[in-house]
Formats: structure tokens, C-alpha cells, sequence
């Protein structure tokens, strides 16, 4: 389990990151980093994907030997998809969302997000990643916490606020701007994590299992917020779970994965409608598609190891 970081990237580069973590960010650090541009690369041609994959591997060299947690991927991700990872622990969709993010680096084959390398891709600030756990910092209130990265983008405090609003109406929080992080559920926190995220209107929002901790009642709301944001704001979503009914509610594409060498099992595009309310679970369309996941985890899946 690699999501373990520590919170929200908002087109934060993996610097950026390292410096944030446990930190209260130094904004003059960041001026260094270049404004995202219209690069060449951004929305380069309507039929150019966001995530061009081909024949990727990706082999960690440890003490105890090489581990093959990627092995001959090949994917394509087109904008305004909603693409879920889905795989048994350790099939490495961490690692996946880490390659296309820039924060880990393929051993072979070869990528393109945004038409460009991760790094470029990187650099441009192009994508937002949402990690596992929300962490928002506990000394400033959320109203701060969205401002953050705003701040580092060099926002004027008029531009912070129309923006602010806006993401904290998005997630339901608009009476919640003053509180503490610790004042808050652990849904809300979340929901605060993903308004942080949007903040910067990434084109690309790459979320690792950002509700694999809470439970069902808040995860059922929460899919369909998130649901409802993707539908509205065309965005290209990546998305980490281990969940088969939030994988099939909200993907237009679902990517199983099997390990040892993590590799792709199966790729399921759904002819689910675009417009979705929870109780579309109950359709015989959405649960043979659910069937169809479940049979791909199980035959990916060795029982004995
Ligand atoms: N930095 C690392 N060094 C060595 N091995 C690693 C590293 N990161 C991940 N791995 C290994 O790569 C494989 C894939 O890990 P990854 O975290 O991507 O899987 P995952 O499908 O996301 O798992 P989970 O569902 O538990 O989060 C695992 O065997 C893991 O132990």
C-alpha cells in the first residue's frame, strides 16, 4: 500500500509534496515552480488521449529481489472518461497512479499524459491526485487549507475566494469554511481534501481509494457527489478502489488488474448512462456489468498464495 502520503496534490508536483509534508508551505518556494501554461501538449488535439500506456513494466528492486509490480501494460484514457482501477491488494494500482502522476518511473514501454511525459505532464501542473487520507492541516482552517495551493498559484485573494466558494458549495461545506479539519467528520474532512483538489481546476484528477476508510452510508454519498462533479465539470477522472459498486457506478471504464506481475485482466467499458443516481445498483445493466468485475477478480485472483 503506497497511498499512504499524507494528502491532496493540487497540480503539486512530487517536490512540491515532499516540502508539504508535516510543513506549513513556504509560498515563495514554490514561485520557482513554473505557472501552468497553456503547454502544447494540454488538450493537444481532440483525438489525442490523456494517458497514452503502452507495453509498461515497472520492476522495484528490493533486498530481497526484483518485484514485478507492473508488467506489459497497455491503456488508453480519454478526456472526460471516468477510468477505476480495481484489483486484489498488492496488483498495483497504487503503482499504476503513481507512473501516470510522476512519482514513481517505469522500468520499460512507454507513457504519455497529456501527449507528454509524466514529468512534463508534472511540471505543467496538469493533474490533481487525491491520496487515501485527507490530512488536511490540522493549524488552518478549511477555508485555508483550500487556499493553499491557490495561494502558491499566486491567486489574488479576490480569485482565492470566488474559488473557495465555489469548491466548498461543489462538497456541501459552504458553513463549514471556518472550522478545524478536527472539527469535522472524517467524510467531511474528505470532501474538504477533494474541494481542495478541484480548487485548482485540474484537467486530470487522478484519487487513490479517497474513500476506502469511511463507511458505506458516507462512501454511497460521497460516489454520488463525486458522480454528479465528474457529469457536470467534464473532468478526466483515474480512480483507485477495491470497491466493485463504486467502480461500476462511477467508471465509464473499469480496469481490472491481477498481480504478481500486476498486469491488466480485464477492460470493461460501461454502457451505464452518463447521468447516474444511486439506485441505478438495482438495474440488471449495472449488475451484470458488477458480474462481469467480480468474475475477473476471481480469476486473477490466487486463493493459495
Ligand atoms: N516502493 C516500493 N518498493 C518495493 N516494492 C513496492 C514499492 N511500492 C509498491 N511495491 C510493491 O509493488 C506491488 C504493487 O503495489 P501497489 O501498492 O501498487 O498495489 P495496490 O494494488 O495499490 O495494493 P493496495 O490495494 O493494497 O493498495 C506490491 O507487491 C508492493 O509490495
Amino acid at each position: 500500500m503506497t497511498g499512504d502520503l499524507s494528502s491532496i496534490v493540487w497540480r503539486l508536483n512530487g517536490a512540491d509534496l515532499e516540502r508539504f509534508r508535516g510543513n506549513e508551505v513556504n509560498t515563495s518556494v514554490d514561485n520557482t515552480t513554473p505557472t501552468p501554461s497553456p503547454s502544447p501538449h494540454v488538450g493537444g488535439g481532440r483525438s489525442t488521449p490523456v494517458i497514452d500506456i503502452q507495453n509498461l513494466s515497472l520492476t522495484f528492486e528490493t533486498n530481497d529481489g526484483p518485484v514485478h509490480a507492473l508488467s506489459d501494460i497497455d491503456l488508453k484514457v480519454e478526456k472526460g472518461e471516468f477510468v477505476s482501477f480495481i484489483g486484489p491488494s498488492g496488483c498495483g494500482k497504487t503503482t499504476l497512479l503513481r507512473v501516470i502522476a510522476d512519482l514513481e518511473k517505469k522500468t520499460a514501454g512507454d507513457i504519455t499524459v497529456n501527449g507528454t511525459t509524466p514529468e512534463n505532464a508534472r511540471l505543467d501542473r496538469a493533474y490533481g491526485y487525491v491520496f487515501q487520507a485527507a490530512a488536511l492541516y490540522p493549524w488552518r482552517t478549511i477555508e485555508k487549507n483550500i487556499a493553499l495551493p491557490l495561494e502558491i498559484m499566486g491567486l489574488t485573494r479576490k480569485e482565492q475566494t470566488a474559488r473557495i466558494d465555489k469548491v466548498l458549495e461543489l462538497v456541501e461545506l459552504a458553513d463549514f469554511s471556518q472550522k478545524f479539519p478536527w472539527q469535522l467528520s472524517g467524510g467531511m474532512q474528505q470532501r474538504a481534501s477533494i474541494a481542495r483538489a478541484l480548487a485548482v481546476e485540474p484537467d486530470l484528477l487522478l484519487m487513490d481509494e479517497p474513500f476506502g476508510a469511511l463507511d458505506e452510508i458516507v462512501r454511497d454519498h460521497l460516489n454520488d457527489q463525486l458522480h454528479q462533479l465528474w457529469a457536470k465539470t467534464n473532468k478526466t477522472v483515474v480512480f483507485v478502489t477495491h470497491s466493485i459498486p463504486e467502480a461500476v457506478y462511477l467508471s465509464t471504464k473499469i480496469v481490472v488488474l491481477c498481480p504478481r506481475p500486476g498486469r491488466i485482466y480485464d477492460v470493461i467499458e460501461s454502457d451505464l448512462p452518463r447521468q447516474r443516481t444511486l439506485d441505478l445498483r438495482e438495474s440488471p445493466e449495472f449488475l451484470r456489468i458488477a458480474q462481469r468485475v467480480r468474475e475477473g477478480l476471481k480469476a486473477g485472483h490466487a486463493y493459495d498464495d
